[in-house]
């Protein structure tokens, strides 16, 4: 089932027109990954998902993104709304140096949750959620930078299930870091879409392989390729597509 409707969706910084026409769906309960060679629109095309790019001076989108029945670029889109239904996951575990509840309870206290009973389950689903409970369950009120890159990447990724969002944006989550903590965020992307539907954009083509429904190969700007992971990895159509995932070109 599609949750989120992509049509002729183009993004400038000014002149520079960094994706062209983009149209495409993106299916429920299901990780999509976004690859592609350095500089070819991935993260950008991330951002225009909770209207991200805004934030750009001189950003400008055309075409649009239905979600459900919501038209994001609509001008009475609710940003609060959009993020919370929408959330992210950045490339650096960006944790806030307070404690982990706080860290996790962030978004629901800026929602006006103030219950502490509430706030308790919340952060206790969202740790759960995220796998890393059982590591932090005993030291809640810890500073949340004390713990390993990898344990804060799950605090993020915790912090963001906590609004209790139904689609997760990923970029780039394990590059920063080690192989076993990016194999336990793996994991973790794998229980997640379950409940999530989630847009991962990755560098790395085995954790495409590994963790992907569907991928959307991105050049210069463009969607060359998209479809079913495991068809495009032993079939791709397009000569370019397969050259990429021979590594051919990075
Ligand atoms: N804030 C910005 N202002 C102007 N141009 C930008 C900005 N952010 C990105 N770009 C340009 O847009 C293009 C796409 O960048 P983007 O970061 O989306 O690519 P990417 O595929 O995610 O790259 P990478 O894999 O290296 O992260 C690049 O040419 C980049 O220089």
């Amino acid at each position: 089932m599609k949750i989120i409707s992509i049509k002729d969706l183009s993004l400038k910084y000014d002149e520079f027109e960094v994706l062209h026409k983009i149209s495409m769906d993106i299916e429920a309960n299901a990780v999509t990954a976004l690859i592609g060679a350095s500089g070819c629109g991935k993260s950008s095309f991330l951002r225009c998902f909770n209207i991200m790019n805004d934030l750009i001076p001189n950003s400008k989108v055309t075409g649009n993104i239905k979600f459900k029945q919501y038209e994001i670029y609509a001008n009475n889109i609710d940003l609060a709304f959009l993020r919370q239904k929408i959330g992210m996951v950045f490339q650096q575990p960006n944790a806030f140096s307070f404690s982990i509840y706080d860290n996790v309870a962030f978004g629901l206290k800026i929602q006006g949750i103030n219950k502490k009973k509430i706030l308790d389950e919340r952060v206790e689903n969202a740790l759960k959620e995220a796998a890393i409970w059982d590591e932090v369950k005993d030291k809640l009120s810890c500073n949340a930078c004390s713990l390993s890159g990898g344990q804060q990447q799950r605090i993020c990724i915790a912090r963001a299930l906590a609004t209790n969002p139904e689609i997760l944006l990923m970029d780039e989550p394990t590059s920063a870091l080690d192989p076993i903590s990016a194999a336990k965020v793996e994991e973790t992307i794998l229980f997640l879409k379950k409940q999530h539907t989630i847009i991962l954009v990755t560098h790395n083509i085995e954790q495409a392989k590994r963790v992907s429904d569907n991928l959307a190969f991105f050049m210069s700007g463009h969607l060359i390729e998209y479809g079913v992971s495991r068809e495009i990895f032993t079939q791709a159509k397009n000569k370019d597509t397969k050259d990429y995932l021979e590594g051919k070109w990075s």
